[in-house]
């Protein structure tokens, strides 16, 4: 007997549940959000699919408005349902702009409408004001919604080139020649809130050092002593990877270096006492020479080639030639089905810093025009970074 569309979905959605529930990694988690993705696409008509993508910026901007206001953080504090003229009593804003901003942020269930005008927070909107998502939403809608807005504009200017140098994207936007990174370093906040979001990222992600063979890659055939530096995390921010690094292996040999600019450096507000920092450009020699492993994490999609090839000629000079390692934590794009978030994430690195998200093939020939050569390519699957390691030619 034929079982009816309503129990079949009804036995469909139970399932979803269960198999939500045994969900134990990234991977697996993503590759069950795009099943979800293709089957909601599959059940929308293609026009509604389209008026969903023309109506996208839609949301995030007045989103925007409402951090930017303190409507977010005064509905989240109140704990209870506050109303709209009480947030426009807070917050100085006017009574029905604030309505008319809530209503599409309601709708997407980042906050709940309690009654009439009236609002209270959603796991959503609470997990929002944590630090480093609000940083990091902000730093995004400052950084690269201007410079996605304007693509297309600046894109008919060159012909449409691809973006392989500077000036690109983003100094067209913002009428400027300085690239992104001296753009936030000029205001102090909207540095911390790139630091916090990149030190943020981390936190929804399987460590690096866990997920690949450490231990066989890097610290079996370390040198013994405590004065060689076992590794440098080139461009590490807040030091939250190294640190992390550093606790996991506490009994590991060698020092465990942090460098970035002087702005990054000295706006560090803690930091293991076994982590030492050290202000360095890596458009400069290498200071620390012969370490076992030079760490660069999400450095290299930032810069064109020609670029990333001076940076790694740096780091080549310093290797000791059969000991030390470079290691790179980026994505390294499939050549064909590249899921959809590194997808999203190589246009937001044209519009922003005339950078990109590569392939293994695209690794290994600016590797090699560095005289470094790939000896090995660590991933767990196509939905998630991997960790290339090369080593001079
Ligand atoms: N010229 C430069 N020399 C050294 N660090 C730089 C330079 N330009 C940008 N950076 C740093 O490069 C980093 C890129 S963001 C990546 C931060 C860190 N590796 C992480 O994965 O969380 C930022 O911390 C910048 O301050």
């Amino acid at each position: 007997m034929e079982t009816s569309i309503s129990s079949r979905i009804e036995a469909l959605s139970k399932d979803i549940e269960l198999i939500s529930k045994d969900v134990q990694n990234e991977d697996e988690k993503r590759k069950l959000q795009g099943i979800f993705a293709q089957a909601t696409s599959k059940l929308q008509q293609p026009v509604e699919s389209i008026w969903e993508i023309i109506m996208s910026p839609h949301a995030p901007t007045a989103l925007m408005v409402v951090i930017q206001m303190g409507i977010l953080k005064a509905v989240v504090d109140a704990g209870k349902p506050i109303t709209a003229k009480e947030l426009a009593n807070i917050t100085k804003g006017d009574e029905m702009l604030i309505i008319r901003l809530m209503r599409p942020l309601t709708a997407k269930n980042i906050f709940l409408e309690t009654d009439i005008t009236t609002y209270t927070s959603t796991p959503i909107s609470q997990t929002l004001t944590a630090p480093p998502l609000l940083g990091g939403y902000q730093f995004m809608f400052d950084c690269a919604t201007r410079s996605l807005a304007n693509l297309p504009t600046y894109l008919t200017s060159t012909s449409y080139t691809d973006v392989v140098s500077t000036p690109g994207p983003f100094q067209a936007a913002n009428n400027t020649a300085d690239g992104m990174f001296p753009y936030l370093m000029a205001t102090p906040s909207k540095m911390a809130n790139f630091n916090a979001f990149m030190a943020g990222s981390l936190e929804t992600r399987p460590d690096w050092f866990r997920t690949f063979p450490v231990p066989t890659m890097l610290l079996a055939d370390a040198k013994p002593d405590a004065s060689s530096v076992l590794l440098v995390d080139v461009g590490g921010g807040n030091g939250h990877d190294v640190e992390a690094f550093g606790r996991a292996f506490p009994d590991a040999e060698g020092r465990l270096v942090l460098q970035d600019l002087t702005p990054v450096i000295e706006g560090i507000q803690r930091l293991d006492a076994r982590v030492e920092r050290q202000v360095h450009d890596f458009f400069t020699p290498q200071p620390v020479r012969g370490a076992r492993a030079y760490y660069f994490r999400y450095i290299f999609h930032d810069w064109p080639d020609d670029v990333c090839v001076q940076i790694m000629k740096h780091t080549a000079a310093a290797m000791e030639k059969g000991y030390s390692k470079m290691l790179i934590f980026e994505w390294v794009l499939p050549e064909k089905g590249v899921p959809l978030y590194p997808a999203l994430l190589d246009i937001n690195m044209m519009a922003v810093l005339n950078g990109r998200e590569r392939t293994e093939r695209q690794w290994r020939e600016l590797l090699g025009r560095a005289g470094l050569k790939v000896v090995d390519v660590h991933k767990v699957g196509e939905e998630s970074e991997g960790l290339i390691e090369a080593v001079l030619e």
